[in-house]
């Protein structure tokens, strides 16, 4: 089984091309479970609720913990998930300001070495990223300071941990095409 990730900005264009991947897979015939996180819907709740940032880490590690079980009980080839750990290294780390250290270390304990074999980081300039993006909560409803430290933050990331930097300002065109082209670099 391999943990295929998708990672970026709010309207980077995850859901969107995740989706598209996940057809893509089907259609070669093998099996996907299709996931992201905010996971539950109870926590989720709470954490559009203008939390700090404090306990918005927490919520998410909590909801985390509850999704890794589920993810560790499947039995399928792929799966691929819209957001995971990263995210919370990049927007409560970097942009919130709570010691990335720290935030890396208790994911670590959350996840429990069940990481993604796999990112897809959708990189993407805020204000591009904002205007697809037709939420606007409490989360998604920071400024564009916060953004551009998120997106420094995974870019960052994107070094350390070796993911596929795809440019999500590209056509959503070539913007599925380039994940293809990395996919296949690894399991064609
Ligand atoms: N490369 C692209 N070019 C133009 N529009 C795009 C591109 N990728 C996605 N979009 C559009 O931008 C909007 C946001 O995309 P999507 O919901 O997939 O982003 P997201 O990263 O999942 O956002 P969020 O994190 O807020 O859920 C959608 O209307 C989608 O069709
Ligand atoms: C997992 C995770 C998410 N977030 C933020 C990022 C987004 O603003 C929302 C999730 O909603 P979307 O449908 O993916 O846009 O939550 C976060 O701050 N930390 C996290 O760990």
């Amino acid at each position: 089984m391999k943990y295929i990730v998708f990672e970026g900005l709010d309207g980077s264009g995850k859901t969107t091309v995740s989706k598209m991947f996940v057809r893509y897979l089907s259609s070669k015939n093998y099996t996907v479970f299709y996931t992201r996180e905010p996971y539950t819907t109870e926590i989720e709740t709470l954490i559009r609720q203008n939390q700090t940032n404090k306990t918005l880490l927490f919520l998410f590690l909590a909801d985390r913990s509850i999704h890794i079980e589920k993810l560790k009980n499947q039995n399928v080839d792929f799966i691929v998930s819209d957001r995971s750990f990263y995210s919370t290294v990049a927007y409560q780390g970097y942009g919130g300001g709570i010691d990335i250290d720290f935030v890396i270390k208790l994911n670590e304990f959350v996840v429990d070495n069940f990481l993604p074999d796999v990112v897809f980081y959708l990189d993407c300039s805020p204000d591009i990223a904002l205007s697809r993006s037709k939420k606007l909560d409490a989360i998604e409803n920071k400024n564009l300071d916060f953004f551009e430290k998120v997106r420094q933050g995974y870019l960052d990331l994107a070094k350390k941990y070796n993911f596929f930097t795809i440019n999500a300002q590209d056509s959503l065109e070539n913007v599925f095409k380039n994940v293809i082209k990395c996919y296949e670099t690894i399991f064609v």
